[in-house]
């Protein structure tokens, strides 16, 4: 069944774009420690599309994630959510930003250990005001399978299941964009495709945006499309991959050096 009709997502059109760097650099340190982890990014992720960034380890993934969900400053060009430039936001627009059109998926959960399971998943919406719509809660909570943990304290839950606690999280308030770092990064593989296949349905079926930093060319193939960073540049771009294809393109990072 197709969720577009029954919970369609109001904020943009399909196609148009939900996050966009341009010319962005980001460099931390100065002198001797000096790092240029982003050299001039331009990049587009486009709404309803998944998106994942691969990349070796330290090409900039997930600075370029960070500059682009407002988590971090860009040293010059900028980064945009929709319209609005960030650079053009005090700390509180920017909070506001990020609490109402932005959603998070980190390796560590950040649950709170006090709160029960769906406390924490409306959490972001309690502290917005909003009230979340209930039929589209829980559709979210019964397909990451969750409905019969709800009250459980996240200390109570497996790592799996405090996961997908954060997934749903993200999910539930509906936002324009949903950033994941490794999502899958602290689970089992069948959990991890339950996990990957859920965003994936989320994308197709009801439209959301997402981008996803990940290691994992298994992952990287539920997305329809794969940016690979190296050095601090966008280097390639991949659609409708393949695991393998994927494998493929990151060995000739290791075989070539980075810039191949
Ligand atoms: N806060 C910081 N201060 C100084 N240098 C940093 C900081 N954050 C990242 N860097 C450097 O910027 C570069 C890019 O880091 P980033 O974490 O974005 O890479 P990554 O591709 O996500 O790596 P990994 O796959 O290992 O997580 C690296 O050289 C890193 O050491």
């Amino acid at each position: 069944m197709s969720h577009a009709a029954a919970f369609p997502l109001a904020q943009a059109p399909t196609g148009a774009v939900a996050a966009r760097a341009t010319e962005l650099s980001k460099v931390y340190g100065q002198g001797e420690t000096r790092v240029t982890a982003l050299d001039s990014v331009s990049v587009e992720f486009r709404r309803g599309e998944f998106t994942a960034i691969m990349g070796p380890s330290g090409s900039g993934k997930s600075t370029l994630m960070h500059c682009l969900a407002g988590l971090d400053s860009v040293s010059s060009g900028s980064a945009r959510i929709g319209d609005v430039e960030l650079a053009s936001l005090g700390d509180r627009q920017l909070t506001r930003l990020r609490r109402d059109r932005i959603g998070f998926v980190f390796q560590a959960f950040n649950l709170l250990p006090t709160l029960t399971a769906l406390e924490n998943i409306t959490l972001p919406m309690d502290i917005a005001g909003r009230k979340p719509d209930q039929q589209w809660l829980d559709m979210v909570v019964g397909t990451v399978g969750l409905s019969g943990r709800l009250t459980h304290r996240p200390s109570q839950l497996s790592g799996g299941q405090q996961q997908r606690v954060a997934v749903a999280r993200a999910l539930a308030a509906r936002p324009e964009i949903i950033f994941a770092d490794e999502p899958t990064g602290n689970l089992d593989s069948r959990s991890g495709a339950e996990l990957l296949g859920f965003l994936h349905e989320s994308v197709r079926a009801l439209q959301q945006t997402i981008v996803m930093v990940t290691h994992d060319p298994v992952a990287a193939s539920y997305a329809d499309r794969v940016i690979f960073l190296a050095d601090g540049r966008v280097v390639d771009e991949m659609r409708e991959p393949t695991a393998d294809a994927v494998l493929d393109r990151m060995k000739r990072f290791d075989a070539k050096g980075r810039t191949s």
